[in-house]
């Protein structure tokens, strides 16, 4: 095994495309030592991965977020930015996207850090003839069906997305906050998200969480639209390994929407006429804000325990496929 993730790992040493790839290794969990561990196997993730970007277990959520910043920052330049978060479940996606306790500070995830980030940033950027408007939205895609996560659950809206423009994508009956309110709905959002118990983990998501804030910059000098994208995807294990038969049809579906998610990476990076952005809702609600004119970063998520060793790897190879993928330059939405 190690010698297959020492393959992997080279790929990601000579392969760089413009969708950055990091790694994050969470720490042990006191759960996890039932399960018989063999530390070593963390050590050989780090070592056979040291050569990229990899947040080793010991990593702070200040200390990844530092990481992105400056690619978060560029949302407010005119880029539309697109963060995901890739790996099994239990592999830590929700605790780097939302953190643990939403808004507490030191555990806080990038979704909140990213926030208050804007907010300081725009404080600054006034004195410089700069004035923003922020709107967020929070969306769930589970089993093909979009749900807005900042209304209760009992209220039932149907959600579409629609195309009105070539370089528009809007979804029906969505609910957009200013971001002055949105920090303390985090919270209501992550009661919102769709759980189910598989053997893995017991609380796990489900499905894929879409948090989107729409920036609008004006100035003397020129106007910025732009959208800054923060995706907890579902877990990525393979359907043998959840073992959950009753759920085999969302299993199924959430298999299908991740590999469609690298089937887009890939036709971009191929320059393919046709991208696939309309076999899965994720991709089509974030057309506009994949591809050339986008900057994009994915983190894969990992778990230190062996018995999670094969999901790991497949989550390498996964994040290996979409580090390969050069989409081409951003371009910054300015007029
Ligand atoms: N870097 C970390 N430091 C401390 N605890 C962590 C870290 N990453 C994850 N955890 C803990 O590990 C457990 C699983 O993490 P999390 O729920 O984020 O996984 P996940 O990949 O989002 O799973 P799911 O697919 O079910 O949403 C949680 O108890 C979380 O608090």
């Amino acid at each position: 095994v190690i010698k297959c993730l020492l393959s992997v790992a080279s790929e990601f040493a000579h392969l760089h495309g413009n969708i950055r790839v990091f790694c994050r290794v969470r720490p042990l969990l006191p759960s996890d030592h039932a399960e018989n561990l063999e530390h070593h196997c963390i050590s050989s993730i780090e070592e056979v991965l040291n050569f990229i970007r990899v947040f080793p277990p010991c990593s702070s959520q200040e200390v990844v977020f530092e990481d992105i910043s400056l690619i978060v920052q560029s949302a407010l330049d005119g880029y539309n930015v697109s963060i995901f978060a890739y790996g099994q479940t239990g592999s830590g996606k929700t605790y780097t996207m939302e953190g643990p306790h939403p808004l507490q500070d030191d555990t806080m995830g990038i979704i909140p850090r990213a926030v208050h980030q804007m907010f300081n940033s725009v404080v600054e950027l006034k004195d410089k003839g700069w004035k923003y408007t922020f709107t967020a939205s929070f969306l769930e895609i589970y089993n093909e069906t979009i749900r807005d996560l900042l209304v209760d659950k009992t209220v039932k809206k149907e959600h579409k997305i629609k195309r009105p423009t070539s370089n528009a994508v809007h979804v029906t009956n969505r609910k957009y906050l200013n971001v002055e309110t949105v920090l303390s709905l985090i919270k209501i959002a992550k009661q919102n998200r769709a759980t189910a118990c598989t053997r893995m983990n017991e609380s796990s998501s489900r499905s894929h969480s879409v948090f989107q804030l729409k920036i609008e910059g004006l100035s003397k000098k020129g106007n910025i639209t732009s959208t800054l994208t923060l995706i907890d995807l579902v877990g990525s294990e393979r359907i043998d390994k959840s073992e959950s038969r009753d759920r085999l049809k969302e299993t199924k579906a959430i298999n299908c929407s991740l590999s469609n998610l690298g089937g887009v990476f890939i036709a971009l990076a191929n320059k393919d006429t046709f991208v696939p952005y309309r076999n899965s809702k994720l991709t089509y609600l974030l057309q506009n804000c994949l591809g050339g004119n986008s900057k994009t970063l994915m983190f894969v998520n990992i778990s230190p325990k062996n018995s999670s060793f094969g999901e790991s790897l497949n989550s390498l190879r996964f994040a290996s496929k979409v580090n390969k993928c050069v989409i081409g330059t951003a371009v910054a939405n300015r007029k």
